[in-house]
């Protein structure tokens, strides 16, 4: 008999059918609060679990008894509790590297609008306010032959790294875990403390995953010890950075701009003050997706899973 699994994300019919090959599947193309009550019942007797997002902590693995594999579609795993599942014998896996050239992308677009303030200046145009010549107040900062810090490079940070050595000439500082040579090499990136970084980066780029040591890694002291003319740009997760400290920073002018595609809460509160800020530029955490990147990335989720549900060990393997 195929075992059970549960697909609790919208993915390509071929997806689909890769998973359907070997296993029973029950799809939810979103789980909400109607229909996870149904989806708790399916969790009873399924063996594998793939989607993104979803907290599978203790909670949820204890509706859960014959689980075998969780398998985020996504690099960043903060939703899984490694501990609980290692405790259970489950495995679990992500997809990394695959969305490092599109997330890096994202980040470059967020970069360039906050400089340029691309998206106020097209309300601008749009609104009729183009009528003579463009004076000073709305002239933006440049990106090229900059100061570009990276905090975590990974790789999507060294992909970032990547176009900014050699499509705008920027110098690179980088703060990691450990040195990253290849970075070094290939971009001429410099790796230096944390406040080092924050004091000499025009722009400071945040992409380290969500851990128990990254929580609020940029708050109050960070910011202070940031440029006035800096842009802070953030695509890891929200609650890396203390986001009262951020809206401090950016409503009394200790930082220039920020430009945020994760926040603490998403979907956003439309109360949220960054949403009333010029010198913000939001983006709905869509770093990774575009058409070919999301399919590749549920392509491999589902490989995972296949494969961890034959017997075999998953590419993607988390320890
Ligand atoms: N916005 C999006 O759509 C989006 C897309 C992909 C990934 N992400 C986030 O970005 C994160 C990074 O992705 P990646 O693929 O580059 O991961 P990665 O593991 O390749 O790189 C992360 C880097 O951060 C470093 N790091 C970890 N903890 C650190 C700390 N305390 N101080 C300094 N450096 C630290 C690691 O050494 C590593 O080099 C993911 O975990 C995810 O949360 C967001
Ligand atoms: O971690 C990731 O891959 C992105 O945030 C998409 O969920």
């Amino acid at each position: 008999m195929k075992p059970k699994i549960i697909v609790y994300k919208k993915v390509d019919k071929k997806v689909l059918e890769l998973i359907e090959d070997t296993c029973k599947v029950v799809y939810f193309e979103k789980l909400d609060s109607q229909n996870f009550p149904v989806f708790l019942e399916e969790l009873k007797d399924a063996e594998g679990l793939i989607g993104s997002g979803l907290k599978v902590d203790h909670e949820l693995l204890d509706q859960a008894p014959q689980l075998k594999i969780v398998c985020n579609i996504s690099v960043g795993y903060d939703n899984l509790d490694l501990t609980a599942l290692a405790e259970r014998r489950i495995m679990a896996t992500n997809t990394p590297d695959v969305l490092n050239d599109t997330v890096a992308d994202t980040i470059m677009g967020l970069i360039l609008s906050t400089a340029r303030r691309i998206p106020e200046l097209d309300q601008w145009v749009k609104t009729g306010q183009w009528e003579s010549g463009l004076g000073e107040k709305w002239f933006g900062v440049d990106v090229h032959h900059k100061v570009l810090g990276i905090i975590g490079m990974g790789g999507i940070g060294s992909d970032v790294a990547k176009r900014a050595h050699y499509g705008f000439d920027m110098e690179i500082l980088y703060h990691n875990r450990s040195r990253n040579e290849a970075a070094e090499q290939k971009y001429g990136a410099t790796y230096c403390s944390l406040e080092e970084l924050l004091k000499k980066s025009d722009f400071v780029c945040l992409m380290t995953p969500l851990t128990p040591q990254t929580v609020n890694l940029i708050g109050k002291r960070e910011f202070e010890l940031m440029k006035e003319s800096a842009i802070f740009i953030n695509a890891s997760r929200g609650k890396t950075v203390d986001e009262e400290a951020l809206i401090h920073a950016l409503k009394t002018g200790q930082i220039y701009g920020a430009g945020l595609d994760v926040f603490v809460q998403e979907p956003v509160n439309m109360d949220n003050p960054l949403l009333s800020m010029n010198n913000v530029v939001t983006l709905p955490h869509i770093g990774s997706a575009t058409y070919e990147t999301r399919f590749k990335m549920a392509m491999i989720a589902a490989t995972n899973l296949v494969t961890g549900l034959k017997g075999d060990v998953p590419p993607n393997l988390l320890k």
